[in-house]
C-alpha cells in the first residue's frame, strides 16, 4: 500500500523528528537525495547547465543545497531567486561551489550581471527591471534559520504584479539542461503570484528536463489542486512521505515520476490521509474460490440496467460482473436488452420487467449494481426504488445517480450504497460546477460521501474512492485511454461482483477502479476490450502473490 500525506501531517511529523536532530540535517538529508535525482536525470553532470528556481522558503533551501552539490561536481549552476526572502544557508553554500545568482525579488540584496556569459546584457536588463522592485509580501518572518530579509535596493513596486522576468532568465531557462524547480512547497498556498506564476510556466514550457522539489509549485500538495500556472515536473523528489497531491489529479499530471527521500519521518507520520493500493493489495483482498465454494458463496450480482434505448449498458455491466468473476449474475430489466444479454451471456438468470414494474421477486442477490442506461423517467424511477429498498448493497451508476440526485431521500437506507459518478454526474448530486470538481477531485469526493453518506468512487482522470473516516484510495492504474463510451458500465460490474462477493464498498470500489485501469492500460480500447482484460488483470495481479503465502489469506 502506497501512502499519502497532508501538508499538515508532514509539518506535525516534521517537527517531532527535527525536535531530536541538529538543526539542518533534515534539510541535508533532503538536499543530498535531491542532488542524486538531479545528477541520475543529467546524465553528466560535469559542464552540465542547471538553473536553481529558489523561492524563499525552506523549499527554495533545499534547491539551492542541492544546486551546490551539483556544482561541486562540476555543473555550471545558476540560481534565480523569486522570492523577496532567500534561505541563506543554501545560497551561501551555492555561491561557495561557484554558483551564480539572478536575484528578482531583492533577497540576496544585490542581481550580478550573468557572468556565465552570453546573457550578460540581458541580465543587466533584469537587474534594471529588478532595481524597480519593491519589499513584496515576504518580510523574514516563519523561515527561522538563515533567512536574510528583503527588499533589495530599489523603489516599491507593485506588490499585485511582483518583479517582471526579463529576457536574461528566459533565456537562462531555455539554454538549461535541467531545472530545479524550488519555488514552493508544502508551503504554498493558493494561486502563485508573480514573479513565481511566470517562472513556474516558463519552466514548464521550457525545453530542460524539470525535477521539481518536494512538489511541483503550484500544485497544492495536501489535495493535488490547481489554481494557476504550476511547473510541469518530468520527476518530483520528495521527502519524507509522498503529498497526496502527487497522487490525485491535476497535481498527478503535474508530477512526472515521484521519487520518495527517506529523511527520517516514518516513525513519527500518523494514519495517512490517503493510500494507494498495489497489485499485492488487490490480490489479498480479492476473493479466491476455494474447495468450499460455490456461485452463493461467490457472490450473486443484481444488475438492473438498460432500457429500450440503451441495451448496450445493460450488455456491459453485466459483462463486468460477468468477468470479474461473480459467482452468478441475475439480470432484471425490460425486453429489449433482455435480449441483448440474453444474447451475450448465457450464464445470466434474467428476470424480464414489465414498463412500471420494480424488481419483485428476482431470487437471491448479494449486491445491485442499478443505473447503467436505465433511463431516467418514472418506470427507472419505480425499478431504483425497488432496488434501494432491498436490504443488500447497491452500486448507484449513470442514470441511477440522476435519479437519486432528485430523489435524495432513496439514498436513506441501512444497507451500504456506492456511488460512481464521473464529475458531471458529481456536479448534479452537489451542485457544484464540473469545471470546480475536477480541479479538486480528492476533496469532492470526500465531500459526496460525507454529504451523501455514501462510498464514492468519482470516475476521471485519477480515479478517487471516498468513504467517512477512511483515507482517500486513489487509483494509479488508470489511464486516458479509459475515456471512452462503456468502460463505466464495465466498472459498474466488477465492483458490483466484488460487493457481491463480500467486499466492502470501499475495497470493492477501490479494487475495482484498479483492476478497470489494468484491463484498459493498453489502448486504444473499447469498452469490450476492457470487459475482455479484466479476467488477465485479475489473474495478473494474482500471480504476483505467490501461491504460498496467498492461499491461507485469500481463501473465504
Ligand atoms: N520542515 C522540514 O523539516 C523540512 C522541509 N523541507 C522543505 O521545506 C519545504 C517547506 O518549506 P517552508 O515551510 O519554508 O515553505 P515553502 O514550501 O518553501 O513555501 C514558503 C515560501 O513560498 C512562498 N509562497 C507561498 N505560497 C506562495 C504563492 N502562492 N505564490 C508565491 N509564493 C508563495 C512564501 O512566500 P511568502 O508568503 O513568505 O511571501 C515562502 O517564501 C518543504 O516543501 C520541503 O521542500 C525539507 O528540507 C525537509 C525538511
Ligand atoms: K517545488
Amino acid at each position: 500500500m502506497l501512502t499519502a500525506y497532508t501538508s499538515d501531517q508532514i509539518r506535525a511529523a516534521e517537527a517531532a523528528l527535527m525536535a531530536k536532530l541538529p538543526e539542518g540535517t533534515l534539510m541535508e538529508r533532503a538536499a543530498a537525495g535531491l542532488a542524486v535525482v538531479c545528477a541520475g536525470a543529467l546524465g553528466t553532470v560535469y559542464g552540465s547547465r542547471v538553473v536553481v528556481l529558489a523561492g524563499g522558503g525552506d523549499n527554495g533551501g533545499d534547491a539551492l543545497y542541492a544546486g551546490a552539490r551539483l556544482a561541486a561536481r562540476g555543473a555550471r549552476v545558476h540560481a534565480v531567486l523569486a522570492g523577496a526572502r532567500v534561505h541563506e544557508g543554501g545560497l551561501a553554500a551555492l555561491r561557495r561551489a561557484g554558483g551564480r545568482v539572478t536575484d528578482l525579488g531583492g533577497a540576496a540584496g544585490e542581481t550580478p550581471a550573468d557572468p556565465a556569459g552570453g546573457g550578460t546584457a540581458d541580465l543587466a536588463r533584469d537587474s534594471a527591471t529588478d532595481s524597480a522592485r519593491g519589499s513584496g509580501k515576504g518580510s523574514g518572518q516563519g523561515l527561522g534559520k538563515g533567512s536574510v530579509q528583503g527588499p533589495g535596493k530599489g523603489s516599491v513596486r507593485d506588490p499585485a504584479k511582483g518583479p517582471a522576468v526579463g529576457a536574461g532568465v528566459r533565456r537562462l531557462l531555455d539554454g538549461a539542461d535541467l531545472v530545479v524547480d524550488g519555488l514552493v512547497g508544502i508551503g504554498g498556498t493558493g494561486a502563485l503570484r508573480e514573479p513565481y506564476a511566470t517562472l513556474a510556466r516558463l519552466a514548464a514550457e521550457g525545453p530542460a528536463t524539470v525535477v521539481a522539489v518536494d512538489v511541483p509549485s503550484g500544485v497544492d500538495a495536501s489535495t493535488g489542486r490547481v489554481d494557476g500556472p504550476a511547473v510541469r515536473a518530468d520527476v518530483t523528489v520528495t521527502f519524507g512521505a509522498r503529498k497526496i497531491g502527487l497522487l490525485a489529479d491535476p497535481g498527478a499530471a503535474r508530477a512526472g515520476r515521484v521519487e520518495l527521500v527517506d529523511i527520517g519521518l516514518g516513525p513519527y507520520l500518523p494514519d495517512p490521509g490517503a493510500s494507494a493500493l498495489t497489485d499485492a493489495d488487490v490480490a489479498l483482498m480479492l476473493p479466491r474460490p476455494g474447495v468450499e465454494s460455490d456461485k452463493y458463496r461467490r457472490g450473486v450480482v443484481g444488475v438492473a440496467a438498460g432500457s429500450h434505448r440503451y441495451t448496450g449498458a445493460a450488455v456491459l455491466a453485466v459483462g463486468g460482473a460477468v468477468r470479474a468473476g461473480a459467482g452468478m449474475v441475475r439480470y432484471a430489466g425490460p425486453a429489449e436488452p433482455v435480449a441483448q444479454v440474453r444474447a451475450r451471456w448465457p450464464e445470466v438468470v434474467i428476470t424480464p420487467l414489465e414498463p412500471g414494474e420494480g424488481i419483485g421477486e428476482v431470487g437471491r442477490v448479494q449486491a445491485w449494481v442499478l443505473g447503467p442506461g436505465l433511463g431516467t423517467g418514472p418506470e427507472a424511477l419505480a425499478v431504483a426504488r425497488s432496488v434501494l429498498a432491498s436490504d443488500v448493497p447497491v452500486l448507484v451508476d449513470a442514470d441511477g445517480l440522476t435519479l437519486v440526485a432528485e430523489n435524495r431521500s432513496l439514498l436513506r437506507r441501512s444497507a451500504p450504497v456506492l456511488i460512481t459518478p464521473h464529475a458531471g454526474e458529481l456536479s448534479r448530486l452537489l451542485d457544484v460546477p464540473r469545471s470546480r470538481i475536477e480541479a479538486r477531485r480528492v476533496e469532492y469526493a470526500r465531500r459526496a460521501a460525507d454529504e451523501l453518506g455514501v462510498t464514492t468512487l468519482l470516475k476521471g482522470s485519477t480515479t478517487v474512492v471516498a468513504e467517512d473516516e477512511r483515507p482517500v484510495r486513489i487509483n494509479l492504474t488508470g489511464s486516458s485511454w479509459l475515456a471512452t463510451a462503456g468502460t463505466g458500465d464495465v466498472l459498474a460490474g466488477v465492483a458490483g461482483a466484488l460487493l457481491a462477493a463480500g467486499l466492502g464498498p470501499y475495497d470493492a470500489a477501490s479494487c475495482a477502479a484498479y483492476l478497470h485501469g489494468l484491463a484498459g492500460r493498453n489502448g486504444p480500447v473499447s469498452a469490450w476490450d476492457v470487459l475482455s482484460g479484466v479476467p488477465g488483470a485479475v489473474r495478473e495481479v494474482m500471480d504476483r502473490l505467490g501461491e504460498d503465502d496467498g492461499a491461507a489469506k485469500l481463501e473465504r
